[in-house]
């Protein structure tokens, strides 16, 4: 029996409550396939701060770095909001993703054609979106220095090295090069210095890639596109906090943002995480989407431990649910056969990945 290692971040807000739906699954499907999971949990955000002090302690580190894989919720809340910058949840995480050099942010967007009607844009916009945002995690504009405040003045800088910018092109043309050769790359490089150097740079990796179409959008033009037409792109490359926002965005390309997983990939062990945040407005009330998170588990299966027959159970597992109408009550449109919580969700879609005929 294979066994794997496990670092398990829940978190702040929906954080528990979605990993331990996550977990569910991954333990259904671990059944089925004769491999087992030893989960080791560690604090991060909001909730390591309140127990000692640091929103990142070296533990979480320490546990992480030593297991096969980690498996995170989310962090943050109006609770730690006027801590200072460093003590705060996102602090922690942002320290996180730099110790673990996980660099690129590989963000997949894709409708569930069960799922056409959920969106808010029009059926035959969104039916068979499928595109890959490959986001810069560890640069730009939320690491750059010099950063800081005072009564009347806040700054931060965008910064991005050559070295930087090549490591995370390589990513998505390589990404490209499995999916339909398209890579778009986002800047602002009719404004920024650093977009000019980007795009540069982007363009001498391309000469490695000549089957890879690549163009070059303005992010404002970017963030229209891809409401006015999403199936215009394949890979989108961009920065951080480009990255950042154009991913929130195409998640309603979805349905909702509780739909998106993630991973975080570079040097050393991958994040696997949903890409939306600890939801302050919901925590608590079981009614969070927990599919970005088992699909993020779905990802980390599949890229980080090579156990592809458990991930496509997950997939499937998802994709059931859907088909037989079970909603969570942000995707709970007209077509839901059932509103459920965010425990029955996972419960659904553990049993139908048990079920799965591989
Ligand atoms: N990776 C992380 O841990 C991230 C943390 N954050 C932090 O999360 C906190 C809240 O940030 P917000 O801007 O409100 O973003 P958010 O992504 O937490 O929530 C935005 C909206 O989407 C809804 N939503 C999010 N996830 C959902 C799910 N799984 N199911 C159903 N609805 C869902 C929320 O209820 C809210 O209305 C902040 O402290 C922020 O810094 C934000 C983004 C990422
Ligand atoms: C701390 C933030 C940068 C987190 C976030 O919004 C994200 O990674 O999507
Ligand atoms: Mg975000």
């Amino acid at each position: 029996m294979k066994s794997y290692n496990i670092a398990l971040i829940k978190g702040d807000g929906i954080g528990p409550e979605i990993i331990d739906e996550a977990v569910k699954v991954l333990d259904a499907v671990a059944a089925c396939e004769n491999i087992e999971f030893n989960y080791q949990e560690a604090l991060m955000g909001g909730c390591a701060y309140d127990v000692t002090g640091d929103p990142l302690p070296q533990e979480t580190i320490d546990i992480s770095l030593s297991s096969n894989a980690v498996l995170f919720g989310a962090i943050g809340g109006q609770k730690w909001d006027t801590l200072p910058r460093e003590k705060r949840p996102e602090s922690g995480l942002l320290r996180f993703r730099k110790e673990l050099g996980v660099f690129a942010n590989l963000r997949p967007a894709n409708v569930y054609d069960e799922l056409v009607n959920a969106s808010s844009l029009k059926p035959e916009i969104v039916k068979g979106v499928d595109l890959m945002v490959v986001r810069e995690l560890i640069g730009g504009i939320y690491f750059g220095e010099p950063k800081g405040r005072d009564e009347n003045k806040g700054w931060n800088t965008m910064v991005y090295t050559r070295p930087e910018i090549e490591r995370i092109a390589h990513v998505a043309f390589k990404i490209a090069m499995e999916r339909s050769k398209k890579v778009c790359s986002v800047d602002k490089a009719n404004v920024l210095d650093v977009s000019q150097l980007w795009r540069e740079v982007v363009e001498e990796v391309a000469k490695e890639y000549p089957e890879v179409e690549l163009s070059h959008m303005y992010v404002d033009n970017a963030a229209m596109q891809l409401i006015r037409d999403p199936k215009q792109f394949d890979v989108i490359l961009t920065g951080n906090i480009f990255g950042d926002i154009l991913s929130d965005e195409a998640s309603m390309l979805s349905g909702s943002i509780g739909l998106l997983p993630s991973a975080s990939v570079g040097s050393s062990i991958g994040v696997y995480e949903p890409i939306h945040g600890s939801a302050p407005d919901i925590a608590g009330q079981g009614i969070a989407n927990p599919i970005a998170t088992i699909a993020s588990a779905s990802m980390m299966l599949r890229f980080a431990l090579g156990e592809n027959r458990a991930a496509d159970r997950i997939d499937y597992g998802i994709k059931q649910a859907l088909a037989e109408g079970y909603r969570t009550k942000d995707i709970a449109g007209f077509d839901a056969k059932e509103v459920c919580s965010t425990s029955e969700m996972g419960s659904i879609i553990a049993n139908f990945a048990a079920k799965c005929k591989l």
